[in-house]
């Protein structure tokens, strides 16, 4: 492995800090985000109101940025806590649910990748269409590989100078120089609703900690999700105990655990 600081180190730098993280992200998600935030040991805090998303963006160590269920109003929250991290210096993430489904997503979209995201985080058929491709997406539902995603994702990462985090069966993660594969998680994932969402949040955790490292930190937080998945479906029996279990994995988990996960290139 190349990385110069392995994932078990930032899931335990992450839990000794807490860090507090403003997450703004959809009405499906804000509760199963905010619990898989608690239960990773980071400190979330569902704020996008515009008249208060800034302010916050200044006391939060980091900023995450979902549009899975998007109205103007929220879209003015969302710029106002962009620009103000920028201004604070805090890093931000981008979690582009099914921007390419209507005229509205793809407008917020372009507008907010021109808020200089430090981290774009989504599945492959969002990364795909990101890139200016066309995907087999069906709503916020990824119908394409990661494989197939990786050369959007590094084409982005150069473009926007940002990190690139594709998730799927195996996830990748780009700077657009250096490159990761994470392995594990399980197929019931993707049948609990907002995990993704939630992952985006917990990126936000790591890179809080490590806003230096965000290609690491980002590595970091999906193998905490992959190890946690993989460790939750030994006895899961579906989706419903699946999710309790992944909340448990997440609390115990053994930051060890992570660093067999990463393989990087
Ligand atoms: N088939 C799979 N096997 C293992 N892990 C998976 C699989 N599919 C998704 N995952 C994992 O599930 C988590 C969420 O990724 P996913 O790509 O499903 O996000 P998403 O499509 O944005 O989800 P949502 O929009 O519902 O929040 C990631 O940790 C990813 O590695
Ligand atoms: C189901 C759903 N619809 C809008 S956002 C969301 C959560 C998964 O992205
Ligand atoms: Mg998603």
């Amino acid at each position: 492995m190349t990385n110069t600081i392995p994932a078990s180190r930032f899931l335990t730098q992450m839990r000794a800090r807490a860090p507090l993280v403003q997450c703004i992200t959809n009405y499906v998600a804000m509760n199963i985000a905010a619990n898989v935030m608690l239960a990773a040991g980071a400190s979330p805090a569902m704020v996008h109101a515009p008249e208060e998303a800034g302010e916050f963006a200044g006391i939060a160590g980091a900023l995450t940025i979902n549009i899975g269920t998007l109205s103007t109003q929220w879209i003015a929250g969302m710029e106002a806590a962009a620009k103000a991290a920028n201004a604070a210096g805090k890093p931000w993430a981008l979690d582009p649910v099914a921007h390419y489904a209507t005229g509205f997503r793809r407008d917020a979209t372009r507008s907010l990748m021109g808020l200089k995201p430090a981290i774009i985080r989504a599945n492959a058929s969002e990364i795909i269409a990101l890139a200016g491709g066309t995907g087999a997406g069906k709503g916020v539902d990824s119908g394409d590989s990661v494989e197939f995603a990786e050369q959007s994702a590094i084409l982005l990462a150069r473009q926007h100078r940002a990190v690139v985090a594709v998730t799927g069966e195996v996830d990748f993660v780009t700077d657009g120089l250096r490159s990761a594969h994470i392995h594990g998680g399980s197929a019931l994932m993707p049948k609990i609703t907002a995990l993704g969402c939630s992952l985006t949040c917990l990126v936000g955790a790591f890179v809080a900690v490590r806003p230096d490292a965000p290609f690491d930190a980002t590595i970091a937080a999906l193998a905490t999700f992959a190890a946690a998945g993989t460790e939750a479906a030994k006895l899961a029996e579906g989706p419903g105990s699946f999710q309790w279990r992944f909340l448990d994995a997440l609390a115990a988990l053994d930051p060890a655990a992570l660093d067999a996960t990463v393989t990087t290139a």
